[in-house]
């Protein structure tokens, strides 16, 4: 055969296969196959308008996180883009630890690969594996400890005071959170933190089957940072349509018209900040 000759013996099609090729040929086999796409110079799914950003993988960047120890960072949402809040992904390496965030700021860690070491003044460290969170008041001390790795998903606000409401450290899992009442539409909605005045924001966990979607096409004044923990689907930010899969982050600004559509042949799951409980004004 022609590979045999030696150095012109890539496996692409020549111009001149392409004309022996069968009618349709190209529908089966398209050029820029999603599996191309993956690997095309310069292509991205990320996009970042005014009122909404998808940021996907391949656009992470990643930095020393500054006050952390052995830990990496990439912010993918900040009040750079209009949100109050930041959301980031912290790759925690061998023997890492975190840092404490500024005064009079609340944090809230999720864990989606590997397990940390949580340790406060008051009560004995508790250990946080894949699917676990803990929420930390403004101005709690505390640390979050790696052995081999992690990575976590945080959100960190400056926290709303109303009244004489105080919030407390919690931590749990989605697993053990309860199934909530979600009227007139079809989606399983669990609740990270406790739905009193006190908490500023919550987070959303967020479960659709394939085929099923929001019934809202939802407006509305709160802020949202998401990432998609499970399937694929479309998500609709304004007038735009988005496919997304796991791994996926948004930021949604308020206001934006959102929509989203579960697709392919598992579960979708994501985890949604939404800030709650204050006075727009
Ligand atoms: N984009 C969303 O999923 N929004 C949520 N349903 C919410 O605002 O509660
Ligand atoms: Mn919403």
């Amino acid at each position: 055969s022609k590979s045999d000759d030696g150095f012109c013996s890539a496996p692409s099609i020549t111009e001149s296969d392409e004309k022996t090729k069968p009618i349709y040929w190209k529908v089966t086999n398209p050029t820029l196959s999603p599996s191309h796409l993956q690997d095309l110079p310069g292509y991205t799914r990320s996009v970042y308008k005014r009122d909404h950003a998808l940021i996907t993988p391949e656009s992470h960047v990643y930095s020393p996180l500054p006050d952390w120890t052995n830990t990496l960072g990439a912010y993918l949402i900040t009040p750079a883009m209009g949100s109050h809040f930041v959301m980031f992904f912290a790759k925690m390496k061998e023997m890492s630890s975190s840092g404490l965030p500024p005064k009079d700021i609340e944090r809230l860690v999720f864990v989606v690969e590997g397990a940390v070491t949580l340790t406060n003044t008051s009560s004995s460290s508790t250990k946080l594996t894949v699917d676990s969170y803990a929420y930390l008041p403004p101005n709690f001390y505390h640390s979050l400890d790696c052995v081999e790795s992690a990575t976590l998903v945080v959100f960190e606000r400056r926290y709303e005071h109303l009244g004489s409401h105080t919030t407390e450290l919690i931590v749990g899992s989605t697993d053990k959170q309860p199934l909530l009442e979600t009227p007139g539409e079809v989606f399983e909605l669990r609740k990270l933190l406790p739905v009193s005045l006190a908490y500023d924001f919550n987070i959303h966990i967020m479960d659709f089957q394939p085929g099923e979607f929001l019934n809202v096409k939802e407006v509305h004044y709160n802020q949202h940072g998401l990432l998609l923990l499970e399937g694929q689907g479309i998500y609709r930010l304004g007038d735009n349509w988005y496919p997304v899969q796991a791994g996926d982050v948004i930021w949604m600004a308020p206001f934006v018209p959102q929509w989203y559509g579960a697709l392919g042949k598992n579960r979708s799951r994501y985890l949604l900040y939404k800030d709650v409980n204050r006075n727009p004004l």
